[in-house]
């Protein structure tokens, strides 16, 4: 890679896991970075992730070839001031941010659009900090790439380059269009099940009976809600205006079912079933949305202890690896799911054929 020298501002869940997806491709790129919490930085050199660690903005960044902000959105645009003055002639200035008009027009008031290329990797999860970060968590995600008008394409493709490294797969799109997508895809999902989750905590009796009941459709939906406070704050702070528009198109929907409901309209209740499962149901399991696919199935097991060893021994006696393996705990007592991740479809396939051998029962999701 002709990138040889990238620092990464903030190495958290996202920083860290494109730096280690990197350096398990390009090893020999050095790699600095800055963030607040100093003990998790000891721990990526430890790790052999981050070569130089950087105490602040300062004199290291002019070797950098690319320097990624990673830090929650509205952190990014105010690290830009910051960096310019130590910006080495041809550096790429890029980030991850969620968000992409604020940046932007922060980085045209600074005179930074020759410098600037922008970036969204589709991909992540509820859980934050370096210590969940992997080198394989962008692996097959959409990574959207959004150029500024005086962008190069020898810019952008330097871009691409490293997103296609680190296993994802780029998409250019103009950064107003990305804001709006992701408004209706990836903000508003997040601000309903937030609400959700405190509408039940508002409504549940003193016994805490909806928390102890809540079964699989809830928590399927409402993972999202222990997303980081801080970081979705500044995402709706900085995508307000097409948040707000999703979001009253979202609240006139559930006013038209209340309506109906009132009505004991029982066929409008069937058609908006029936409407969303076809169209969920056409969602490709290759195109990938905000998390990156799965070759994954469920297996309907005994919840009981050494059950997950026995049926890890089963694949692993057939080198079959496991990606990602978790219980689903929707029904409280005795029997439990169990939900195996792997990497690609061809052990998905082999891993399926093992354990119908033994009888397992399996449910593909
Ligand atoms: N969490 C996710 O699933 C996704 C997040 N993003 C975007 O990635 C960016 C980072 O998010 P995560 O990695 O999830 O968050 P994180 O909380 O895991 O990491 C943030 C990192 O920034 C550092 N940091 C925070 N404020 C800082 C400051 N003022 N100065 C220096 N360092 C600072 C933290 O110490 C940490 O290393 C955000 O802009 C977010 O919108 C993009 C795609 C997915
Ligand atoms: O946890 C999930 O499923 C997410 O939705 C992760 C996520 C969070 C923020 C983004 O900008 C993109 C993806």
């Amino acid at each position: 890679m002709n990138d040889e020298v990238i620092a990464f501002i903030g190495l958290g869940l996202i920083g860290g896991s494109i730096a280690r997806g990197i350096k398990r491709e390009a090893p020999d790129t050095k790699i600095m970075a800055y963030m607040r919490t100093r003990s998790r930085l000891d721990k990526a050199r430890e790790d052999g992730i981050v070569d130089v660690i950087l105490n602040g903005i300062g004199e290291e960044l002019s070797e950098c070839d690319f320097i990624f902000l990673c830090t929650p959105v509205e952190y990014n645009a105010e690290y830009l001031g910051k960096i310019l003055p130590f910006l080495k002639p041809g550096a790429i200035v890029t980030d991850v941010g969620s968000t992409k008009t604020d940046i932007h027009e922060a980085v045209i008031r600074l005179g930074m659009e020759s410098w600037f290329v922008g970036g969204h990797p589709m991909a992540g999860s509820e859980k934050t900090g370096y210590e969940n970060s992997t080198d394989h968590l962008l692996e097959n995600a959409y990574y959207i790439i959004t150029p500024t008008a005086q962008t190069t394409k020898e810019q952008t493709n330097r871009l691409v380059h490293i997103a296609e490294m680190i296993g994802s797969i780029p998409i250019v799109l103009d950064y107003h269009e990305h804001d709006f997508v992701t408004a209706a895809i990836s903000h508003l999902p997040h601000i309903v099940a937030s609400s959700l989750v405190n509408l039940v905590k508002d409504s549940d009796n003193q016994q805490g009976l909806m928390k102890r009941l809540a079964a699989g459709g809830f928590k399927d939906i409402t993972r999202i809600a222990s997303s980081s406070p801080e970081m979705w704050e500044q995402i709706c702070m900085t995508n307000h205006k097409n948040l707000s528009l999703i979001l009253e198109r979202y609240i006139a929907s559930l006013n038209l079912i209340l309506g109906e409901l009132n009505k004991k309209n029982g066929s409008y209740i069937n058609q908006l079933f029936e409407t969303s499962r076809d169209y969920r149901d056409s969602f490709s399991e290759k195109a990938t949305g905000p998390i990156a696919p799965e070759y994954s199935f469920t297996v309907d097991m005994a919840d009981e202890v050494g059950a997950i060893s026995t049926l890890s021994v089963i694949l692993a006696a057939k080198g079959i690896s496991i990606r990602n393996i978790g219980i689903n705990h929707n029904r409280e007592h005795g029997e439990g799911t169990l939900r195996i991740a792997f990497y690609d479809k061809e052990t998905m396939d082999q891993a399926w054929k093992q354990l119908e051998r033994y009888h397992y029962e399996l449910i593909s999701n």
